[in-house]
């Protein structure tokens, strides 16, 4: 037997015992779930899976492989969660707009066996969560191109009720879609959402389109597809293409080559946001008094407890002519505990005029 061939006899056989470890664990975590049931509490715990992570990632004796199976044990815990809400009902995603947008594609990698929702507003979307048509909405935040979705900044605002529960970046690539038998040369008006038409104002210029702005993506895709005219190409995503029978005249057409849109996941505060510290970020919106120098005491506060700050959002206050409302989004340091992060508040609680933590979440990739 060569090397490979006995490498996979031994990986085969270890397989065979995990699959039978994997039901097991799973039937605990069935019971898990009738617990959940009886009591209301939520699928997702924090702290236990922060417990979970550090206990046994500790039990390796070879220290390199403690990043990996870090790795595989978050895997195992988002599978987890997927299989109680499942047998729960409490599997219910939401989004904004049709099958193939970028809402959509990111849904379905940040909640692969969920069933989805799909509405015609990101207002729709956070109201469905608020109600409780669906557990989760997933809308995006920002565009590394094109900039912040400011409408869902202000929504998280004007939705107390709700918070982060995860935040995702998704790459984005933007492909020229036309009908089959058309070709770029022949095309003359471009169809797309606002944002994906910034995102390749470059391409566009270059080619002399003319453009049209569109709900969404996916749906200038379908909205092509039943125009069924060659000189009319939507900007959207290769899934799209796949979706409504399209070709993609040109691939890749967004100026930058790493753009990516951040993705966020809100779900109803049952419970304040659970902070752990090392690992996490906090999110926070707040509002500072009108003096000289409150919002750098804010900042000071945030840097001196070695908190990174990696952005600051600044809108308008709702219904309250020129005074402003702050988001900003902090690394938490290494080392750092829950203890630190609720220290951090308090002292940021005297130096606010409000002051909510919206979310304290992991920042993963929606990449596959
Ligand atoms: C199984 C549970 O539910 C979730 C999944 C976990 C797991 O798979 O180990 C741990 C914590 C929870 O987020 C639990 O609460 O123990």
């Amino acid at each position: 037997m060569d090397l490979l061939q006995q490498a996979r006899t031994e990986i085969d056989a270890i397989d065979a015992q995990m699959a039978t470890l994997f039901e097991r664990r799973m039937r605990a975590v069935a019971d898990v779930a009738r617990y959940k049931a009886q009591t209301g509490k939520p699928v997702f715990d924090a702290v236990r899976e922060a417990a979970v992570l550090d206990k046994n990632t500790a039990r390796l004796q070879d220290e390199a492989l403690r990043p990996y199976y870090r790795t595989f044990l978050q895997e195992a815990m988002a599978v987890s969660r997927a299989y109680q809400r499942a047998m729960l009902g409490r599997d219910t995603a939401a989004y904004q707009g049709v099958q193939g947008a970028w809402s959509h594609i990111a849904l379905r990698r940040l909640f692969p066996f969920s069933r989805t929702l799909s509405f015609a507003t990101w207002g729709e979307v956070f109201d469905a969560v608020q109600n409780g048509d669906a557990e989760f909405g997933v809308l995006p935040f920002e565009n590394s191109n094109a900039g912040d979705v400011s409408t869902v900044l202000d929504l998280l605002y004007t939705h107390p009720g709700l918070i982060v529960a995860r935040m995702c970046d998704l790459p984005i690539r933007q492909d020229l879609l036309g009908v089959p038998g058309a070709s770029l040369a022949g095309v003359r008006t471009v169809i797309s959402h606002p944002q994906a038409l910034a995102q390749s104002s470059v391409f566009l210029q270059q080619h002399g389109l003319a453009t049209q702005a569109w709900s969404n993506t996916a749906d200038a895709a379908r909205h092509i597809a039943e125009l069924n005219d060659p000189s009319v190409a939507a900007i959207a995503s290769a899934e799209t293409a796949d979706l409504y029978g399209l070709k993609i005249l040109a691939a890749g057409v967004n100026a930058d080559g790493d753009n990516t849109t951040r993705f966020i996941v809100i779900e109803r505060a049952d419970e304040a946001p659970v902070m752990t510290g090392e690992g996490q970020r906090l999110a926070l919106l707040f509002t500072a008094r009108h003096e000289p120098g409150q919002l750098a005491a804010v900042l000071d506060q945030i840097g001196a407890r070695g908190f990174n700050m990696e952005c600051i959002k600044s809108r308008p206050l709702p219904h309250v002519p020129f005074e402003y409302y702050f988001y900003v989004q902090l690394v938490c340091p290494a080392g750092s505990t829950r203890a630190d992060c609720e220290a951090l508040l308090d002292t940021l609680r005297t130096d606010c005029s409000t002051l909510r933590l919206v979310g304290a979440f992991t920042l993963d990739t929606a990449e596959k």
